[in-house]
């Protein structure tokens, strides 16, 4: 990416226009996609350098930063934030500003991979062609022209080419945020039902008959089961609330299950998500109202059942014939499949250890300033914060696969604020030696 400023001044003032004129830019190929791009302002973050900066916003929420809009890119930079506050998080787009150069290797190593290889656009590798990252910020707040992040990846000096408000409605695949709705829902009603029995297929019929056959379910759906009897031994109020979080947790597992997983090589086609799950849905509604499962239990029973299976639907307000005239219309409530080798990576997260010297010298943080609620750090608010943070930090593991594989002996520094680190890593573990201002 080219700053243009520079060069824009340089035109203007060859052809005797005023350099202040912002209404002027030059669209050169903009219809090719050439563009020459004016960054919006520059990242003051609380990480200096590279080493230590998190891979991802998610890693880190402490880390911190500043992004001043520019004066020469908008007259009035507080105008261009006019509205922004009602939105809690943003994107931001940036410049990988200190990868050296350019990069056109079509073939990149992402960290989480250990030294595998893949296409480098299904990575977020800074090292690729027009070197644009992308981060999702907190929103803390806004001060005239100055934007406070939390939860950024980006290092100091970073070019700030754009920021738009994050809207989950816009953001997320059709479908997606219900899902996450009714697994917060489903969640609340769990109260430590232990599902983890349950089998993992990808195939919404196969996940379906294997849920419900398989020894967790029956458990749960049994009121003699351990936790079978409340707290006055009512039976069938359990056997009820069971029989409703069971239909909840199997409707959400085969949902989950059929959309969300897959191996690298095998994901469920998108376009049979929508299919499956109704099929999934019709048929543990089925079970459910079977005798087999209900035993002597009366209509009451049955009706309880299958009211926690179509809340499901009635999260979205939806009944099932809405849900299915809904599909037939749209056919494309499609949930996000991800790599699996971004959940379950074979590089595992670390333990971190602070040495006792380690642990004094950031209590000297303290003890260096007068007042004694005050540490020399600008972002982090406290030493407990600071804690927090270089442990967030490590706990990812931040070394480079050849600093991993190659380098396992060799102290390991990086800066978080106004803190110099140092570490060494074990087998699976972090050590923090030192902390200095
Ligand atoms: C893996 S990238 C991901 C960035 C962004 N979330 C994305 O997906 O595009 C994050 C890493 O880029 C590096 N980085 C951050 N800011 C940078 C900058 N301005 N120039 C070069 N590298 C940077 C840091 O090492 C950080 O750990």
């Amino acid at each position: 990416m080219l700053d243009i400023k520079p060069l824009l001044t340089e035109v203007k003032q060859k052809e005797g226009r005023s350099t202040e004129n912002h209404d002027d830019r030059p669209c050169v190929s903009l219809e090719r996609g050439n563009l020459l791009t004016v960054p919006i302002g520059y990242i003051d973050s609380c990480f200096s350098a590279k080493n230590g900066t998190p891979r991802q916003p998610t890693v880190c929420s402490l880390s911190r930063a500043r992004l001043k809009i520019d004066k020469t890119v908008f007259n009035n930079p507080e105008h261009s934030l006019l509205g922004l506050e009602q939105f809690s998080h943003v994107w931001i787009i940036f410049v990988f500003h200190k990868n050296g150069h350019l990069s056109y290797k079509a073939k990149v190593k992402p960290p989480r991979l250990n030294g595998v290889k893949t296409g480098v656009l299904s990575t977020r590798s800074p090292h690729r062609p027009n070197a644009i990252g992308l981060t999702l910020a907190k929103l803390e707040s806004i001060e005239g022209d100055t934007l406070h992040l939390s939860g950024i990846d980006t290092i100091q000096g970073t070019p700030v080419l754009d920021v738009k408000p994050y809207i989950p409605e816009y953001d997320q695949p059709v479908g997606e945020m219900e899902q996450h709705e009714q697994s917060n829902a489903v969640d609340g009603l769990q109260q430590g039902a232990d599902w983890s029995g349950v089998p993992v297929t990808t195939d919404a019929h196969a996940d379906a008959s294997e849920i419900m056959e398989s020894k967790s379910f029956r458990q749960q759906l049994n009121p003699k089961f351990k936790n079978g009897l409340n707290k006055e031994g009512r039976e069938q109020e359990v056997l009820n609330e069971n029989l409703d979080k069971g239909a909840f947790q199997l409707t959400r597992t085969v949902l989950q299950k059929s959309t969300v997983s897959g191996t690298t090589e095998g994901v469920v086609p998108r376009n049979c998500v929508d299919h499956n799950l109704i099929k999934a849905v019709e048929k543990i509604e089925q079970y459910l109202s079977t005798e087999d499962i209900l035993g002597d239990s009366t209509q009451r029973t049955r009706d309880a059942q299958l009211g926690g299976e179509r809340s499901v639907l009635k999260d979205q307000g939806l009944t099932m014939d809405q849900f299915k005239a809904r599909d037939s219309v749209t056919h494309n409530v499609s949930l996000s499949i991800v790599a699996s080798w971004v959940r379950q990576s074979p590089v595992a997260n670390l333990e971190v250890r602070f040495t006792p010297h380690a642990a004094k010298d950031l209590d000297l943080f303290q003890a260096m300033d007068a007042d004694p609620r005050k540490t020399p750090f600008r972002y982090l608010q406290s030493l407990e914060e600071a804690r927090s943070a270089i442990t967030a930090v490590l706990l990812a593991d931040p070394r480079s696969v050849y600093r991993r594989k190659h380098c396992q002996d060799q102290l390991f520094y990086f800066t978080l604020d106004a803190a110099h680190i140092t570490c060494w890593f074990g087998d699976g573990f972090a050590e923090i030696l030192r902390i200095k201002p």
